[in-house]
């Protein structure tokens, strides 16, 4: 029960590592989250393999008829219904297979798809902590192989299951008619089967989770290196990030040789009981014919019957190993599904604007206390400001002193321990999730911008923008020349993460988008680090005029950028130092008296 519980923590504060969590899997975990999602499909998978299965049927009846044919052609007999029935047989056959085939393949089609939906439903809603901690290349891998995986099960192991379970069961009845202590015989050795294929299986399903937890990692390291893709090439770095993937390769190709050779151990048990079998059942029959308690024909037949047990037998082994491969990767699907996503919050939605434009949002902390893990010294120790509804207010202090946590904050991307931050006076706690984030306008501070065209970028938060808006918005954000430059203007893709924009046209497009949302609060994070001194003071102008009509909170490491602000809030260590304006603080606070000397402001 604990061990749930350890999981369930570790994916509600998603500060769990992976080994904790494997650690904590219930048993039967895996199995439990791969009937779920057959579930819905059973009714599919059941009908495609029932259609392979008489397709199968009509196949075996061929032979007879074909031998009527011949007898008949032999004997000059017209065979004219001889051909046609044999005709419709291999017809029919043939159709009924294509079919099954077709139903399954449909049904193993949409329960991927139903995975892969109910995985992208979460995972873009995830909370931010958990997301956070997890590599995102691994989360990619459980959307596109582990749902692959699933599909494999659907098609294969579940219509093998059905017919080798059928053929198994009609097989066995017959070798009872023929002589019920031979079969007393083959049974004691199918049960050794399944003994050893109980003990091998769970194996295999162990191995399986692990090789695709190896290529999750493959992901991860992937994904690490086009992430920062000529930082890693600057430093020098591709042997180092190869020899990584490489080394995730590596290890996936261990993890798979080893689930391949317990398949390998479980066929080869299979195949020698069989043979065994076969060599005790022709040894007992011997001794059965001799006392003549049989006759010979009868251990003819029921060897002929037990060696087209085998096969079956064989393919009852794989599909039991198939669905441990499927079990693994439904256990990780199902992990994803269950990480904590965010609470769209209830509450009243905030009076809609009257008139003139969105009215600017007030913004305080009251006595907030948050750190991002526990154990670790907090990050805001007890802060309480306040800042009133439209002008500009700057964070400014050491790094790490935490101003960008103020932001996480507000933007309810983390919550505080304890204290409460408040937009408009009401706790963010308490606002609809989506009415706060519309409140809002962001610009992170690596100022990301998407891969696909500037206008994608633009139109992000705001779907259903005109052109007019969106040359309005890069005029306001001095980038009106951006789109003309560009060889297809709007429509420009402009690389994985605006690679081929410079950083200040980054930042720019960045504010662009946020601007285009109207919103009350514009929270600008280090938002003019990346400019040069024409860009620095024409976006200053930008920010100022958006103080006119919107509350901005802007973090600034470059004090020239916030001089002008009505109020500077001044951090250190997860404290407030002071608050004021940029005369009052030179006069007033040796800190930011410091800052400014050493960005040659004090004069
Ligand atoms: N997602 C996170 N998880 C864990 N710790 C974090 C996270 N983000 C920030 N921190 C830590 O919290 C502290 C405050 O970070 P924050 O980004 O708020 O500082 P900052 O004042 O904005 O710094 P800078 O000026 O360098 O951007 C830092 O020590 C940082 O390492």
């Amino acid at each position: 029960m604990e061990t749930v519980n350890v999981a369930a923590e570790a994916r509600e504060t998603g500060r769990g590592t992976g080994d904790a969590e494997r650690a904590a899997r219930p048993r039967g975990a895996g199995r439990r989250a791969l009937a779920r999602y057959l579930r819905p499909q059973r009714p599919a998978i059941l009908g495609g393999a029932l259609l392979g299965l008489a397709g199968g049927a009509l196949g075996l009846a061929q032979p007879l008829a074909a031998e009527r044919l011949v007898n008949d052609l032999e004997r000059d007999r017209t065979a004219t219904t001889e051909v046609i029935a044999l005709g419709v047989l291999v017809l029919l056959g043939a159709v009924l297979v294509a079919l099954g085939h077709l139903v399954l393949e449909r049904a193993a089609e949409r329960l991927v798809c139903t995975a892969r939906r109910g995985l992208a439903d979460r995972l873009l809603r995830l909370r931010v902590p958990v997301a956070e901690r997890h590599e995102p290349g691994d989360l990619i891998s459980r959307v596109t192989a582990d749902t692959t995986l699933l599909r494999q099960v659907a098609t294969q192991a579940m219509a093998a299951a059905l017919t080798g379970t059928v053929i198994t069961l009609v097989t066995v009845v017959m070798m009872g008619v023929l002589d019920l202590v031979l079969l007393g015989v083959t049974l004691a050795v199918i049960a050794f089967i399944s003994l050893s294929s109980g003990l091998v299986i769970p194996r295999i399903g162990r191995a399986t989770r692990q090789t695709q937890e190896a290529v999750g990692g493959m992901g991860a390291a992937l994904e690490r290196a086009f992430g920062a893709f000529r930082t890693v090439k600057a430093s020098g770095a591709e042997q180092r990030e190869i020899a990584r993937l490489h080394e995730a390769a590596e290890r996936a190709r261990l993890m798979g040789t080893r689930a391949a050779s317990w398949e390998a151990v479980s066929d080869t048990v299979s195949q020698v009981s069989v043979q065994v079998s076969f060599l005790v059942v022709l040894g007992v029959g011997g001794v059965r014919v001799a006392s003549g308690a049989i006759d010979v024909s009868t251990l003819v037949a029921f060897l002929l019957y037990l060696f087209s047990l085998a096969p079956r037998i064989n393919q009852l082994v794989g599909a039991a190993g198939q669905f441990q491969v499927g079990a693994a990767a439904a256990l990780r699907i199902r992990e994803a599904e269950e990480m904590a996503v965010e609470d769209p919050g209830a509450g009243p939605e905030p009076a809609a604007d009257a008139g003139c434009g969105p009215r600017p949002a007030s913004v305080a902390f009251d006595r907030v206390r948050f750190g991002y893990r526990p154990g670790l010294p907090a990050v805001h120790r007890r802060i309480s400001f306040t800042v009133p509804a439209r002008g500009l207010t700057a964070f400014v202090g050491p790094s790490g002193a935490g101003k960008t946590t103020v932001f996480s904050l507000i933007e309810r991307f983390y919550e505080p321990d304890s204290g409460r931050v408040l937009l408009d006076g009401r706790d963010v706690r308490h606002w609809p999730l989506s009415a706060l984030r519309a409140a809002i306008g962001y610009v992170e501070q690596d100022a990301p911008v998407l891969a696909g065209t500037l206008r994608e970028n633009l139109l992000l938060g705001v779907p259903h923008a005109t052109d007019g808006q969106l040359r309005e918005v890069l005029r306001r954000a001095r980038l009106d020349d951006l789109a003309d430059r560009l060889p297809e203007g709007l429509d420009t893709t402009v690389g994985h993460r605006g690679s081929m924009l410079s950083g200040g046209e980054r930042q720019r497009v960045a504010i662009a988008r946020a601007l285009l949302r109207s919103p009350r609060l514009l929270l600008l994070d280090e938002a003019t680090s990346q400019l040069d001194a024409a860009n620095e003071a024409a976006l200053r102008g930008t920010v100022a005029d958006a103080a006119r009509t919107m509350t901005v909170l802007v973090v600034a490491h470059r004090l020239s950028t916030v001089t002008g602000a009505d109020r500077i809030v001044v951090m250190e260590a997860g404290r407030i130092r002071a608050v004021g304006t940029h005369a009052k603080l030179l006069a007033s606070d040796e800190l930011y008296g410091r800052l400014a000397a050493t960005q040659l402001l004090a004069n």
